[in-house]
């Protein structure tokens, strides 16, 4: 196997770049290609993993390119900068680093309220300009200020320890925190027009999301105490910045603090300028722990996922530990080719997808399963599914999946059961594992039957009669086509059959119409694995 090459086209810590050497990646370290999209599309195409902070975007162009790219490492939490759905569709695994910068982003939300409380910034470029201003700057002070805290998440929660440690009161407005953890965190769980009424000082840790898009609106920020006090270290955008320069303009708004920008890198803004705004190059993040944190988890996460099928902390895949990937790795194969079984049968519109997890197997990983068992399912209509986008693309076209996972009700350790209803039809299929490693499929239509699934099958139904085994393998034989296996099953005597015949070569469409001469065949289906 040849080394994987990972690409890291922003400044991450070299200890990224001795990760992945140690680890046996090649890695190509060119911190400011981020910037330069043409050059990063024109080489994207050479790498399997790309490790990224904000500079770099990856849009659905730059993921057009990158035809052997199976990971993205972002060195960081927000990934508003890589066009997810583009690379889930690409079968590309996103992944961020959730807590390795949250301390240094919640301190420097601090260091902006200190630095607006304060006037820091202007007291600062005033003194070593000689002038001694002593009475310009009356500051406010921070103890007993109402802390007003939008997003209530793994930043925001640091905040607000910090500030009831400060002896601020702190109140919250996150539709995700539970009552417990409000308690448990010190702060009042509010509404968000009770925080924009109430806060002093309004600090804002949401992601960037279509809700939180301009969530301090012109609208929102007339709602706000005059004499507040805006402090946003989490993504620009979050904030109307025409507005809240009108509002500053008018003193309502006494002072703003802000690391990152709607433009990015902001060379010009509206805020700019304005008596009392501090401004930060979104470095939030920027501490040399935090960075040396961020890096090394990446760069940890990368590795593992190209070396060993690991996935932590993907945005749009569930994670497998580096322990579970090999377990789990035959289990996807034969989700898939259960999967791929029933897609190859299915001729209308699918409805609804039911898995059945028994066993062992109901204590894997089984979201992983349900993905590789319906990109098996709609690969024969999609051909350039995979298994990352499968659940997504099925519920895009309105299929339900239903999973189950039940304890060990039969002679296998494990089973799944894939069952597809389409309008005409419910058709059902399971499989198993044996000797640790090979998939096998077990049960059709509720006939037990046990057969390997080669690249190359016959699928055939028929009425349970003597003389069919013997005309079958004739007419294989007579053009051609060697047989490998052939494994037969029935419901019972004399009813209803079914048989699965391994080939070694392909069976064209005049041979599949001749075998459905034969008498008492009712189906015969080639199928490839
Ligand atoms: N300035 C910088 O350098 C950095 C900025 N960030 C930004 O900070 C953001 C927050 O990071 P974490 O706290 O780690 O994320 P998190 O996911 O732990 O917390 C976000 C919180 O926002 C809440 N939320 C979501 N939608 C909301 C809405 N409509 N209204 C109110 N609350 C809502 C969520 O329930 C969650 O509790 C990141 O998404 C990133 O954009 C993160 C790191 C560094
Ligand atoms: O990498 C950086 O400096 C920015 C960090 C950030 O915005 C994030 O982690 O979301």
């Amino acid at each position: 196997m040849t080394a994987p090459k990972v690409l890291i086209s922003d400044a991450l810590s070299p200890a990224a770049v001795q990760i992945f050497k140690d680890r046996g990646i090649e890695v190509d370290f060119q911190p400011a290609l981020g910037k330069d999209k043409e050059k990063l599309a024109e080489i994207i195409g050479n790498y399997d993993g790309l490790a990224i902070r904000s500079a770099t975007k990856v849009t659905s162009a730059i993921l057009a390119k990158a035809t052997n790219l199976k990971v993205i490492g972002r060195a960081g939490i927000g990934v508003d900068n890589v066009d997810i759905p583009a690379a889930t569709a690409r079968g590309v695994i996103v992944m961020n680093t959730p807590f390795g910068n949250s301390i240094t982003t919640a301190e420097h939300a601090i260091a902006m309220m200190f630095a607006l409380a304060r006037e820091i910034p202007a007291a600062d470029a005033s003194t070593q300009a000689g002038k001694w201003e002593k009475n310009r700057f009356m500051g406010v002070e921070i103890t007993g200020k109402v802390l007003g805290i939008i997003g209530c998440g793994n930043i925001g929660s640091i905040v607000a320890d910090r500030a009831v440690g400060l002896k601020m009161r702190v109140i919250a407005f996150d539709p995700f925190l539970s009552a417990e953890r409000a308690l448990e965190l010190g702060v009042e769980k509010v509404e968000l027009d009770d925080l924009l009424a109430r806060a002093e000082i309004i600090t804002l840790h949401t992601p960037m999301t279509p809700q939180t898009r301009n969530i301090l609106s012109r609208e929102a920020l007339a709602k706000t105490r005059p004499g507040v006090r805006i402090i946003n270290c989490a993504r620009g955008g979050l904030v109307d910045e025409e507005a809240l320069a009108e509002l500053l303009k008018s003193g309502h708004v006494a002072g703003a603090a802000l690391d990152v920008f709607v433009e990015e890198p902001a060379t010009a803004n509206p805020l700019f300028g304005l008596p009392n705004v501090v401004c930060t190059p979104h470095l939030g993040a920027s501490t040399t722990e935090a960075q040396e944190n961020v890096a090394l988890q990446v760069a940890e996460q990368m590795s593992d996922y190209l070396l060993r099928g690991a996935i932590s902390n993907a945005v749009n895949f569930p994670s497998i530990t580096a322990e579970e990937a090999p377990r789990l790795k035959p289990y996807i194969s034969l989700a898939e080719k259960l999967g791929s079984f029933a897609g190859q049968l299915t001729e209308t519109d699918i409805k609804t997808i039911r898995i059945v997890y028994e066993g062992d197997v109901a204590h894997m990983k089984i979201k992983a399963l349900t993905s590789a068992a319906v990109a098996g399912l709609l690969r024969p209509a999609l051909a350039d599914i995979n298994i990352v986008a499968a659940p997504s693309v099925a519920r895009e076209r309105g299929i339900v999946i239903e999973e189950t996972t039940r304890e060990k009700t039969g002679d296998h350790d494990s089973l799944i059961t894939l069952e597809v209803e389409t309008e005409n039809l419910t058709r059902a299929v399971a499989g198993t594992i044996i000797a640790g490693t090979k998939p096998r499929i077990v049960q059709i239509k509720g006939i037990n039957v046990e057969a390997d699934l080669l690249p190359r099958m016959l699928y055939i139904t028929n009425h349970d009669r003597p003389g069919f085994i013997g005309r079958i393998g004739t007419l294989l034989g007579e053009n051609g086509i060697n047989i490998a296996h052939m494994q037969f099953g029935r419901d019972f005597e004399g009813g209803n059959a079914i048989a699965l015949v391994g080939i070694d070569q392909v069976v064209g469409e005049t041979l599949l119409k001749e075998i459905n001469t034969i008498p008492n065949v009712v189906q015969v289906k080639a199928l490839t694995f």
